[in-house]
């Protein structure tokens, strides 16, 4: 894949080189959106310590000449044993949001999960992809509202449901709160998340009123 920025193409050979070149094609706050954690940010250095902390133990002397890391979730066939994460207001980075992220799912022949806080409605990922879709909720205080929103996940082909249990109160995400109080760009910010609420369709609630 090619990422271009400016003027250069780069060719990105290892993940973590993604971090850097969206830094430098973002708007900052959407990249402090993208990258930050909450308060002084220790849970989410502490997650990426623990990765580090996974080793592979290699095994020798074994046949190579044909890897397959194919296998099912929930019943579900994926190339791989990873699937896409369903994360918030993809449009922040790319006009086309979760639309491109789920054709990019399909084209890997893996699960698409597409957030509640989704810039791009079902109806919109379901018709422009055919990857497996999985669709996250968080239980709302209005529980007709969670059942609606099953539903139409459901009537559009959303294979589960992945429930967010652990967000019943947004984080104190402090570069956000620094990004809205200085940024000229707060205006759009703000318009783009009262849009969602008011479409009831582009990721309408937010987990305030979630329990
Ligand atoms: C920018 C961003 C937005 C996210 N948005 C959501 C979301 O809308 N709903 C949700 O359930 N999880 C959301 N998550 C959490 C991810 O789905 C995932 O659980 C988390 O990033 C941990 O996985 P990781 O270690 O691969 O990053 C978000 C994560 C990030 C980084």
């Amino acid at each position: 894949m090619a990422v271009f920025i400016g003027e250069m193409a780069e060719e990105p050979v290892n993940v973590n080189e993604f971090q850097e070149l969206a830094k430098r094609a973002l708007p900052k706050m959407y990249f402090d959106f993208y990258n930050g954690g909450a308060e002084d940010q220790y849970t989410l250095k502490e997650n990426m310590e623990a990765f580090h902390r996974i080793t592979f133990r290699p095994r020798i002397l074994v046949d190579v000449s044909r890897i397959d890391m194919s296998t099912t979730i929930l019943g579900y066939p994926t190339s791989a044993p990873i699937m896409i994460a369903p994360t918030s207001r993809h449009k922040l980075a790319h006009p086309e949001g979760e639309v491109a992220t789920a054709r990019a799912a399909a084209a890997c022949n893996t699960i698409m999960g597409l957030s509640f806080s989704s810039t791009c409605t079902v109806e919109e990922v379901a018709s422009s992809c055919n990857a497996v879709r999985f669709f996250q909720i968080y239980v709302c205080k209005r529980r007709d509202l969670t059942a609606m929103l099953v539903q139409r996940a459901e009537r559009n082909g959303f294979k589960a449901m992945i429930l967010t249990v652990d967000s019943p109160r947004l984080g104190r995400r402090e570069a956000d709160i620094k990004n809205r109080m200085i940024s000229p760009q707060l205006k759009n910010f703000e318009g783009l998340l009262s849009t969602e609420v008011a479409s009831m369709s582009r990721g309408f609630l937010l987990p305030h009123i979630c329990i």
